[in-house]
């Protein structure tokens, strides 16, 4: 039987205009900051002061999410003084969406008023030396499926968004970086901390021991299902970007008997989240608020 990839979801500038004034009309909020949560992480959510919760199936022209630990709704609020949206629950393109629905939320941020996005994901580590529960800062990122063709920014550019050819090499904003770094050492984690190079691939299947191997000789420091493009995207409206993976798996490159598994993923989300919520919320306490913000 043949088979096909989704076909296109081509989403125009009204579309996201038509979201984004529904989502103004629905509070009074205007954060400048947004905040995806990945799998299981979306404690960080319950965190905000003031919440307005918007499911995302009363939203115009909003996916669902489909994906145990991915709770599906908009959270508004402040969390350290700094007004908020967060995802609690994304789109990947592995639940059959598009590249255009996955990234649909960021171009609607940014139509809102949002600068900064923090992107979180739970990930498979790679990297010898990191272990199950430890967060990695993201200080790059291999986007493969953008890299084969599977890139947003594909097809017709609209400039109301940014430009054609979007430069990349600076997509991890490296004042946020040395703002997070400078929070670990304060928090003194820095032993469960690192900075790395996250790898976007479009699972669902987790990796066999060739891919995983393959990854890691890319120079891949941890593995995952979503992030890449969301970043390309949120760059391509110049919006900040901030990342954080929670390691929740070692990915498998050796021992065929150990197999990785998204309950595995979600319990070690569950014993680790607190201290990704309490390194977001040192890092947004350090940062200085937009005095519209006050
Ligand atoms: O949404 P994220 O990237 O945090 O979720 C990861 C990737 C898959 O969705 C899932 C696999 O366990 O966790
Ligand atoms: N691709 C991939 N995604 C993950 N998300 C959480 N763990 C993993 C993993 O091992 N591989």
């Amino acid at each position: 039987m043949a088979t096909t990839a989704p076909a296109a979801h081509r989403c125009s500038y009204e579309d996201y205009e038509a979201t984004a004034k529904w989502l103004g009309s629905q509070t009074e909020q205007r954060p400048k900051m947004a905040i995806i949560c990945g799998s299981g992480l979306g404690g960080l959510a319950e965190q905000l002061e003031n919440r307005v919760v918007i499911p995302y199936r009363d939203i115009p022209n909003f996916p669902q999410t489909t994906v145990v630990g991915h709770q599906g709704q908009l959270v508004f609020g402040t969390l350290e003084g700094h007004q908020c949206v967060c995802m609690q629950g994304r789109f990947h393109t592995y639940e059959g969406y598009d590249v255009n629905q996955v990234t649909y939320p960021v171009r609607v941020f940014s139509l809102l008023g949002v600068r900064t996005l923090v992107v979180t994901n739970a990930a498979g580590g790679l990297n010898s030396s990191f272990s199950v529960g430890d967060i990695m800062l993201i200080k790059d990122h291999i986007n493969l499926p953008g890299l084969v063709g599977n890139n947003p920014l594909c097809g017709p550019n609209d400039d109301r968004f940014g430009e054609r050819f979007l430069c990349t090499s600076d997509a991890y904003d490296c004042d946020l970086l040395a703002l997070a770094q400078q929070t670990v050492e304060k928090q003194g984690i820095r032993a469960s901390v690192h900075q790395g190079v996250y790898c976007m691939v479009s699972g669902p299947t987790y990796e066999s021991i060739a891919e995983g191997r393959a990854l890691r000789t890319l120079g891949a420091d941890a593995v995952g299902m979503s992030t890449a493009l969301e970043v390309v995207v949120a760059r391509h409206c110049g919006l900040r970007v901030l990342g954080f993976s929670l390691i929740t798996n070692k990915v498998v490159t050796d021992d065929r008997t150990l197999k990785a598994n998204h309950a595995e993923v979600l319990v070690a989300d569950n014993n680790r989240a607190q201290d990704l919520q309490g390194l977001v919320r040192g890092i947004l306490a350090q940062m200085s608020v937009d005095p519209e913000d006050l």
